[in-house]
């Protein structure tokens, strides 16, 4: 899977975000999009998995040489972020039912095993605005990687999560981010350390 991005800019009102951005994010690449808080990073991932369409130049989704839709890309996609909201009035099992209608459980994976890695059996029924902010995170994480898509985009991906959950987290990395395009937006080492390739905001300012 390619994203491949020709002169992309995006501006709100007459301030210009970042512009002129030539890139290509490739395959089963892993990707860190850097940059400080306010610089840019959301803006660039919502465009990227066109929630949010640029100003200027063109973008473009393809899979093994066939060019995607853009209407198609949001089923070949995870996200989790924390502008993305979980359901508060569903239960852990309501949230993972309705997440499993749009998209497929990856091989081997079903609603136990995702309760599982959340380490929630109890919490089943629990509703979801009953969560704390550690275990939301963890939930649209969980959902995120679990899923069976080839594009996983994770913003900011361990907000509200203390060291035992990033060591959770990266073993998610690890184990569900093999063979899919994954980006990380992020100014904390920790979480994009396993990216060997990294686009800086910065570099797009002018
Ligand atoms: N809908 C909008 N209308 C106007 N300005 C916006 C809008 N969305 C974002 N911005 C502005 O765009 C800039 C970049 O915001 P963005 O959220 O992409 O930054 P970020 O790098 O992800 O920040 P953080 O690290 O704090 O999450 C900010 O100045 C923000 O105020």
């Amino acid at each position: 899977m390619n994203i491949s991005l020709q002169n992309i800019g995006r501006r709100f009102n007459r301030e210009w975000i970042f512009r002129g951005i030539d890139y290509t994010f490739k395959n089963a690449g892993k990707y860190a999009v850097l940059g400080a808080n306010g610089s840019g990073k959301s803006t660039l991932l919502q465009v990227l998995n066109g929630s949010l369409a640029p100003s200027v130049g063109v973008l473009k989704y393809e899979d093994f040489g066939k060019d995607i839709e853009h209407g198609e890309i949001f089923n070949l996609l995870s996200l989790a972020a924390p502008y993305l909201e979980v359901i508060e009035d569903f239960s852990l099992n309501e949230m993972i039912d309705f997440h499993f209608k749009f998209k497929k459980f990856k091989v081997g994976m079903d609603k136990n095993a995702v309760a599982d890695i959340l380490s929630l059996d109890g919490s089943r029924n629990k509703l979801v605005k009953y969560f704390s902010s550690g275990m939301k995170q963890r939930l649209k994480l969980a959902l995120a990687f679990c899923a069976d898509t080839p594009i996983l985009m994770l913003d900011e991906p361990t907000s509200n999560l203390d060291t035992q959950g990033i060591d959770w987290y990266l073993s998610l990395v690890e184990k569900f981010s093999e063979n899919r395009l994954t980006i990380v937006c992020s100014n904390q080492e920790h979480e994009y350390s396993f990216c060997p390739n990294r686009l800086r905001i910065a570099d797009y300012k002018s």
